[in-house]
């Protein structure tokens, strides 16, 4: 064996160890009562089939020697009545606590899991594969892991009371019954605790084959899919892939049951055995008057009470490891390093008066992936309003993502006001940026809470929602849904009261809800709108830029967006090319120099003019180029 095993196994036992204090830890202190009065009842019901087999071979004892006295019977009569009361009553009163103290501690273990995940400041993390996979785990498993730890460890505590009891009487009467019961039950801990750590490796592995079922699950009856599975036919294709990955997983389940049936078959065959032997042994000596038939019965009792108990033991240990381990990944998670480095006394973040500037700066999404940003330089004055065109995958909303500090630059710096982004508080730098993303966010909710959750201080404030949705546009449609402002968004929930269904909304109406949400943060520094009018009409559009020019008077602002109709009266107009600046200017030095923002222009307003004859020759593109 090398010496790396021992070092191994003791560093697995240390994390074990630990993970199950802080399982501990957690369920005491979710449920400090239902743990406390859980022990006592554990510990009344541990004791009560050593008692009970003990009563009754007294029973028995004075019968066959007929000296049972009338006092005796009631006495004896009394206290088999209590225990039996006790043995009857106890199995209910600990599933009410323990349903107790589970709810409790998936409450506890759940409002820290979310907490840990909102320490994750930016969002490499959560588009880690791998780690999401262990968040999953984490959040299917975590809640149970403590609860279930500590209900385990109360089972296998009641069963080591009964079991020493016994084991007493056993070592009493026949200490090589006691050995050879007690030899019998190693193998089978060792193996199950061999079985544990095959079945919670195969459940890990199986959580990226669930994921993947859950999706395509949810791609056949989940409502944004399905305008496209219907039409392009798709129900099949899915459904097919979807089982695909069931069958994956019921292989390797499928795999681990038949190892665990053999062995368990195996250990019980074991078990047998030894009780057999031990029971032969004991009628023998008690054939040669050697024993009572007292005795017997209480051996009888004895041999199958040690067994079962410690059959007990080894199951709690099992599910306890199996839980430990899943822990482990809650754990891992809870614990897990902040994703980006945060300052430990981070600089003020004041408000912005000079400007915002890139220098030099490089960024890939890591280092499998090519660079995406490729020595950026960039200014954005105060007051001033940049756009950003280029073609698709240039780079632009990525350079957002790190102007909010969802990433950082992996060379050069973004300098606000002068200090370095990392320096600042990721929060305090996101309370100064109104933004809204390409991919905005449809929330399932109220028009009213898809509105107020961009600055949750104003979400009560009715006026200034309605400020905010007349300034993108949405107010008229808003106000004419059924319950207006307090119409929820959606099909997929319907109001809890009444059943009310909610609206649907179109795309362009989308924006205008996503743009008044950012609107409702329009005293911010720095407002960013990623694309902000592709959904809209014409008439909204040429509306939206009017209402944005006022908005943009005295603010910053950074606007993305391919109709470069649309940013020709920015301060300065900057063109991304795979990652690097290639021309800057205001539309009309950019117009002068015909280069590609030119070009692009002119392709653009071609398009919104009759073809002249020359134009008219053949199309730009025609499908069959595709
Ligand atoms: N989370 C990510 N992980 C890995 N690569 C990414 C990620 N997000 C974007 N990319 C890649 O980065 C490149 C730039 O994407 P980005 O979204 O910044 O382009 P864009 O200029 O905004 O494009 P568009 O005009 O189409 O919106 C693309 O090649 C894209 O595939």
């Amino acid at each position: 064996m090398s010496p790396a095993a021992p070092a191994g196994r003791r560093r697995r036992a240390a994390r074990a160890l630990r993970s199950a204090r802080a399982a501990f830890g957690l369920a005491v202190r979710a449920a400090p009562g239902a743990t406390a009065a859980d022990v006592v009842s554990t510990v009344l019901l541990g004791l009560t089939p050593v008692l009970t087999a003990w009563l009754t071979k007294l029973v028995i004892d004075r019968l066959t020697t007929g000296g049972l006295s009338a006092r005796e019977v009631v006495t004896l009569g009394v206290g088999l009545t209590l225990l039996g009361s006790t043995a009857a009553a106890l199995p209910h009163l600990r599933r009410y606590l323990e349903a107790e103290r589970t709810r409790a501690v998936s409450r506890l273990v759940r409002q820290r899991l979310y907490a840990a995940v909102q320490r994750f400041v930016g969002l490499a993390r959560l588009e880690d594969p791998a780690f999401q996979d262990r968040l999953q785990v984490a959040q299917q498993t975590g809640h149970i892991g403590p609860g279930q730890l500590a209900g385990n460890t109360l089972a296998a505590l009641q069963s080591l009371i009964g079991m020493t009891g016994f084991l007493g009487v056993l070592v009493a009467m026949s200490p090589p019954t006691a050995v050879l019961v007690l030899l019998a039950a190693v193998p089978t801990l060792v193996i199950q605790l061999r079985l544990n750590r095959r079945r919670v490796a195969m459940m890990v592995n199986l959580e990226h084959f669930q994921r993947r079922d859950m999706f395509f699950a949810q791609l056949l009856v989940g409502i944004p899919a399905a305008k496209e599975v219907r039409l392009f036919g798709l129900g099949r294709y899915f459904g097919d892939r979807m089982l695909a990955e069931l069958r994956g997983m019921h292989a390797q389940e499928h795999r681990l049951d038949r190892r665990e049936m053999r062995a368990q078959a195996t250990l019980g065959l074991l078990g047998a055995v030894a009780a057999g032997t031990g029971i032969i042994y004991t009628v023998g000596i008690a054939r040669s008057g050697s024993a009572t038939a007292g005795d017997v019965a209480l051996f009888l009792a004895a041999v199958p009470g040690v067994q079962s108990a410690l059959a007990g033991i080894v199951g709690q240990l099992g599910t306890m490891h199996q839980a430990l381990l899943m822990f482990a990944h809650y754990q891992a998670v809870v614990e897990a390093e902040p994703d980006l480095p945060r300052p430990a006394a981070p600089a003020p973040t004041p408000a912005l008066r000079s400007r915002i500037e890139l220098r030099d700066v490089w960024f890939r999404y890591s280092p499998e992936h090519p660079w995406v940003l490729r020595g950026v330089d960039l200014d954005l004055p105060y007051g001033s309003t940049v756009a950003l065109v280029g073609l698709n995958g240039a780079g632009k909303s990525t350079l957002v993502k790190l102007l909010c500090r969802f990433y950082d630059p992996e060379r050069g710096s973004i300098r606000w006001e002068g200090t370095d982004l990392r320096d600042l508080d990721p929060a305090a730098l996101r309370e100064r940026i109104g933004v809204v993303f390409q991919d905005f966010m449809a929330y399932d909710l109220t028009a009213a809470e898809n509105i107020g959750v961009g600055d949750l201080g104003s979400a009560g404030d009715r006026d200034r929602l309605r400020a905010a949705a007349r300034a993108a546009g949405a107010d008229e449609v808003l106000d004419r849904l059924p319950r207006g402002y307090d119409t929820l968004l959606t099909r997929v929930f319907h109001d809890g009261d009444d059943g009310c269904a909610g609206v649907v909304l179109s795309g362009g109406q989308w924006q205008r809800v996503a743009l008044a949400r950012a609107f409702l943060r329009a005293n911010r520094d720095l407002l960013i709108l990623d694309e902000p009018s592709s959904g809209l009409d014409a008439e909204a559009e040429h509306d939206l830029h009017r209402r944005l020019r006022d908005l943009r008077t005295g603010a910053t602002s950074l606007l993305i967006s391919h109709r470069l109709n649309a940013v020709r009266e920015a301060d300065l107009i900057v063109v991304l090319d795979e990652g690097r600046v290639v021309e800057r200017g205001n539309h009309a030095e950019l117009l002068a120099r015909g280069g590609r923002y030119a070009r692009l222009f002119a392709l653009q307003s071609r398009g919104y003019r009759d073809p002249g004859p020359e134009e008219s020759k053949g199309p730009l593109l025609s499908l069959s180029d595709i």
